[in-house]
């Protein structure tokens, strides 16, 4: 049986040390961002696969003062609950979702300086902007994301790139092939992490964060995605 969880988070199961005392929040430069292949003789092509250009970017501790920022965000966004159609059933998402469509204000001005950044290294690569940002709180170790691929869109059909900024306890961003196979990467995100999907990545490739039994406080991501991209 699962015990009943409030709405929002306690902040009491933050881990203190993990955090750093910067009130001022924003994201610190991108030159240490670190490409990983995905399939084509880079991870997880076991199997031969074919050449699929898909790959993820990984930058720890990309925020600073990425502790302030969590609390505010954990604090003053719309939360909600979900239910969503998946494999052709109504499922409870266990996770709490906020929407900012293209134009929406954005719940705090760290947000806006991390995807201007994100735009200004990514947009020549990207031919486009990041216009929109979802925001998910994963409450603790029983909230997570099935595998999936975020292929609502153009993403069905191009490449495209998705950026997440994680915050909060650390949860591991999972990979494998499209359809199934073996895990070929698990990304450890920690407190200000950065990690991008780009490539054919959401086709080709599925993402999840698994359940963890571990003791893990609340998470939050930030993910921006160009338009036309959910
Ligand atoms: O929690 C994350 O960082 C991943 C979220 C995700 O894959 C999604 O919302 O599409
Ligand atoms: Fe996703």
């Amino acid at each position: 049986m699962t015990a009943p969880r409030p709405a929002l988070p306690g902040l009491a199961g933050l881990q203190g040390s993990l955090f750093d005392q910067d009130s001022d929040s924003g994201p610190g430069p991108l030159g240490g961002l670190r490409r990983i292949m995905l399939g084509d003789g880079g991870v997880g092509d076991g199997g031969g696969r074919g050449a699929d250009g898909a790959w993820v970017d990984h930058l720890s501790g990309w925020f600073h003062g990425a502790d302030a920022l969590f609390e505010e965000l954990a604090g003053c966004v719309p939360w909600r609950a979900e239910e969503r159609e998946m494999y052709e059933r109504v499922v409870a998402v266990p996770r709490l979702l906020a929407y900012y469509r293209e134009g929406d204000p954005l719940p705090h001005p760290a947000l806006l300086e991390a995807r201007e950044a994100l735009n200004g290294h990514y947009a020549p690569e990207l031919g486009e902007s990041f216009v929109t940002a979802g925001l998910c709180l994963y409450r603790d170790g029983r909230d997570s994301v099935a595998w999936h691929g975020d292929r609502i869109g153009r993403s069905a059909t191009e490449d495209t790139m998705v950026a997440i900024l994680s915050l909060g306890d650390p949860r591991d961003l999972a990979f494998r092939p499209r359809g199934g196979g073996p895990v070929g990467l698990r990304l450890p995100l920690g407190h200000g992490d950065l990690v991008v999907m780009g490539g054919s990545c959401q086709r080709t490739w599925e993402h999840a964060v698994p359940k963890t039994t571990r003791a893990v406080g609340p998470r939050i991501s930030v993910q921006f995605r160009p338009r036309g991209v959910a």
